[in-house]
Parts: structure tokens; C-alpha cells; sequence
């Protein structure tokens, strides 16, 4: 049994991509700010593992039968500062402004909780350049909304895709989860992918995207932070 501690579609949409159903979506609610002086890497790898952790406690009191546990967090950083998860225009403003025609970094902090409860965690990065933006470009992709609860103001698989001049490392990362290390780490502690994707696989291939039943806006608000059982 795999539990995706996130109450984030996207997540939940890259895991899908990659084949990998998880069984019920059980969000952990955590307070997300930095200590002080934190490094950015130590804070996606340090919320990474409070949700997991938060979420396998729950699942214990459940009495779910030795589940996988996976959570991530996503932090965007220009050198030790840390951007915010936008939730304000005038936030989510400013992040774009500091971001214009500049470099910076995206981690993915992802953190599996095994059924025999160890700890395993990976913490990727990547790097990206935004064109410069005009205040027209600023403007309007604030009008979008499309900046709400994203790390760093902006999401990368909507229109601020088309800000970007040079991506370094993994894309699934900026979006989530990156997928090539999720899937490793699965696969590298016994979860089996491949017996509960077979079928559903081919029939996606040959049916084309599959509708999700949490939301199909990746770019959407989070919808409430409860469990989510995804299947019946
Ligand atoms: C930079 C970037 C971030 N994001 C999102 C990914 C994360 O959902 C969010 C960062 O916040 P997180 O705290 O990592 O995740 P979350 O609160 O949305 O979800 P969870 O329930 O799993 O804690 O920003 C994008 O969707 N696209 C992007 O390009």
C-alpha cells in the first residue's frame, strides 16, 4: 500500500505519469517556515520528512496494514534566500521581480517512510534562468492566479514555462517530484510498480491522459488538506 502524504495534485499527477497509483492521499498540516539562517536544502529535506513522519504517525493510529509513506517539499531559492509559497499578489509580485532575468535554484526534498519504518530520503536540484520579465509580463501572470501556493511565485507547467531560458536537471523536480529519483527510491525499497501499474499502463497508452479523481488542473489550488482514499 503506497500513502502520498501531499495534498498536492501535482504530485499526485507526476506519480500517475510515472505508472504509480497511490492508494489513498493523506496531506500531513505542517507549519512550513524556515528556522533561522536555514539553508534552503536543509528545509526541503527537513519538511520533506515532517510530513512523511506526521502522516505515518496517522496512519499507524488508522491501523493501515505497513503502508509505504512518501511526502516532498519544494523550495525555490536565489542563492540562501528563500522565496515564499505565494498565497499574496504583492508575494507573489516581488518573487517574480527578484526572479527576472536571473538564475535559482528549485530543491525537492522527498522523504519514503518503508513498511518496516525506515527513513529513506533524496534531495534534488535544479536550476533555472528566467527571461527578463517586463511589468507587462509580471502583470499579466499575476491576472492568471496560477501563482497560488507554488513555491517561488510561480509554476513551471503553466504559462511561466514560457519564462524560462535554461532549465539544469530534473523538470519534475520544479513541479514536485522528481520522478526518475521517486520512482529509484520506490523500486529500491521493494514496492512493487509494476504490479499495480501492468494494465493500467497499456490502457493509458492506448486510451491517451488519464483523468485524475483528485483535480485535473495541475496548476490548480490545493484542494482540503484531508485523506483522500484513490481507490474504491
Ligand atoms: C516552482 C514550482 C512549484 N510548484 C508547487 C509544487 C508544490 O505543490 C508547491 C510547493 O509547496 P510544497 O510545500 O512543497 O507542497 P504543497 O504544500 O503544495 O503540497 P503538500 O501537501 O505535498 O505539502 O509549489 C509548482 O507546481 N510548479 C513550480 O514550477
Amino acid at each position: 500500500m503506497l500513502i502520498l502524504a501531499s495534498a498536492s495534485p501535482r504530485r499526485l499527477g507526476l506519480l500517475q505519469q510515472a505508472g504509480i497509483e497511490p492508494d489513498v492521499m493523506m496531506p500531513a498540516d505542517l507549519d512550513e517556515t524556515p528556522t533561522r539562517s536555514e539553508h534552503p536544502r536543509s528545509l526541503a529535506k527537513r519538511l520533506s520528512r515532517e510530513k512523511a513522519e506526521a502522516t505515518s504517525k496517522r496512519v499507524a493510529e488508522l491501523n493501515y496494514a505497513n503502508p509505504y509513506v512518501l511526502a516532498a517539499d519544494t523550495v525555490v531559492c536565489v542563492g540562501r534566500d528563500i522565496m515564499p509559497k505565494t498565497e499574496l499578489w504583492e508575494d507573489a509580485q516581488a518573487c517574480l521581480r527578484i526572479l527576472s532575468g536571473r538564475a535559482h535554484r528549485v530543491y525537492t526534498g522527498v522523504s519514503l517512510i518503508t513498511p518496516r519504518g525506515s527513513l529513506r530520503q533524496r534531495l534534488i536540484e535544479t536550476r533555472v534562468r528566467f527571461k527578463r520579465l517586463s511589468r507587462e509580463d509580471i502583470d499579466r501572470y499575476l491576472r492568471s492566479g496560477e501563482w497560488r501556493g507554488k513555491a517561488g511565485g510561480y509554476a513551471i507547467q503553466g504559462r511561466a514555462g514560457a519564462f524560462v531560458v535554461r532549465l539544469i536537471g530534473s523538470y519534475t523536480n520544479v513541479v514536485g517530484l522528481p520522478l526518475y529519483e521517486t520512482v529509484n527510491l520506490l523500486a529500491g525499497e521493494g514496492y512493487d510498480i509494476d504490479s499495480r501499474t501492468g494494465l493500467q499502463l497499456e490502457d493509458d497508452v492506448n486510451e491517451g491522459p488519464k483523468l485524475t479523481p483528485v483535480d485535473e488542473d495541475a496548476t490548480a489550488p490545493d484542494r482540503d488538506r484531508e485523506a483522500v482514499p484513490l481507490t474504491s
